[in-house]
């Protein structure tokens, strides 16, 4: 008998005699639009989660405006293509939030996906160099992402900015007691780990109806809807490049395991290293690495190979996974129809 199982799900033969329900879906997700080079992104994170040997599939959330050639590398790369239909935030304020951001409040689709109890959202300009499955493993009931940098110029429209405050340093320039109390921690969004649900997913909606677009668009709105549950975890898991220049104290490049390219001029397959600390040698390591990966032809989804079987993008439930694989039975859970 496996090791605290209790007695009565055991038939005689020691065989599980229960529907095994607590399966737990799990999947990365990332976000594609438009038609340009992103897909490029896509492409590489998926080869980067393969070369990690993630136990699970890439989900992309795709807008109607991916062209079905780039939905077609996307499948011929093993990635689950998902479209999702766009959210655009309240129509007449919609000049608050920066151009460019306004496509990333259709990220918020992704609580939708319900057939997964627990995703890694990750942007189409990151790259995984090391396993981070575990992150699946942390505890329910929190938003974990990491904490980001207030130093760049894109974040002159802010107070933290003006005094030369950043969470990172927090001691450099102290949060003046005649501004309030100091900003909550603030993550990005380019990487977090979350639970989809409908019960979310409305509430985020409801919200983002009444709530007028800021800057950083669903960055902002995910931070504020999110302040009580939100947990930072290390910057090991979502290195935002300004990290290396702003805080060089706080990175270990050589414990980093996701890089995410949003510095200016670092998308690595836009790369010229002409924009301002682009010629970097670190920068230079890190756009190689990234090429390295998805130009190796080794890592390309292979259907018999890779194909994740049915079944294996779950993990079973902690009591489950108690039981030696060869006790337990598997029997079809009734349908729910
Ligand atoms: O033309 C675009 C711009 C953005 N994105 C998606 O939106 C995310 C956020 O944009 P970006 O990463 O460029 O923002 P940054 O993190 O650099 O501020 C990207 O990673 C992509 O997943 C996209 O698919 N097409
Ligand atoms: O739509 C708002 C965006 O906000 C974030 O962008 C970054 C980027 O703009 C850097 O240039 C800033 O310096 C950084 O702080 C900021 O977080 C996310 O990475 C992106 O996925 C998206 O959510
Ligand atoms: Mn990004």
């Amino acid at each position: 008998m496996g090791p605290g199982v209790p007695a009565d799900v055991l038939t005689g033969t020691g065989k599980l005699s229960v529907p095994i329900t607590g399966y737990y879906k799990r999947a990365y997700v990332t976000f594609l639009a438009g038609n340009g080079d992103y897909v490029k992104g896509v492409v590489g994170l998926a080869k980067g989660l393969r070369k990690t040997k993630s136990a699970y599939p890439l989900v992309v959330a795709i807008l109607p405006d991916v062209p079905e050639e780039h939905r077609e590398i996307l499948r011929s790369q093993g990635c689950i293509v998902e479209e999702i239909e766009p959210i655009y935030p309240p129509e007449n304020q919609i000049q608050f939030a920066m151009a460019y951001y306004v496509i990333n409040y259709s990220k918020l689709r992704i609580w939708n996906f319900e057939e997964y109890n627990k995703m890694v959202y990750l942007d189409a300009d990151i790259q995984v160099f090391e396993n981070i499955d575990h992150l699946f493993d942390m505890p329910d009931g929190y938003f974990y992402a990491v904490m980001d940098c207030f130093c760049e110029k894109t974040w002159s429209h802010t107070p933290q900015y003006s005094i030369g405050y950043c969470q990172q340093c927090p001691d450099k320039v102290k949060w003046p007691a005649e501004m309030g109390s100091r900003p909550p921690f603030y993550f990005n969004a380019g990487m977090f780990v979350y639970e989809p649900s409908r019960l979310t997913y409305e509430s985020l909606l409801q919200t983002l109806r009444i709530t007028p677009p800021t800057p950083f668009a669903e960055q902002d709105f995910l931070n504020m809807f999110f302040q009580q549950t939100y947990k930072p975890i290390p910057l090991l898991y979502n290195l935002v490049l300004a990290m290396l220049w702003r805080h060089s104290e706080n990175v270990e490049l050589e414990k980093v395991k996701v890089v995410h390219y949003c510095a200016a001029g670092s998308k690595p397959w836009r790369y010229t290293g002409k924009e301002v600390n682009m010629d970097r040698e670190d920068i230079k390591v890190l756009v190689k690495k990234w090429w390295d990966i998805y130009n190796d032809e080794s890592l390309d989804f292979k259907a018999e190979e890779d194909r994740v079987p049915e079944g294996e993008t779950c993990s079973r439930s902690p009591i489950i996974a108690s039981i030696p694989e060869s006790e337990i039975c598997y029997i079809p859970a009734p349908s729910a129809a």
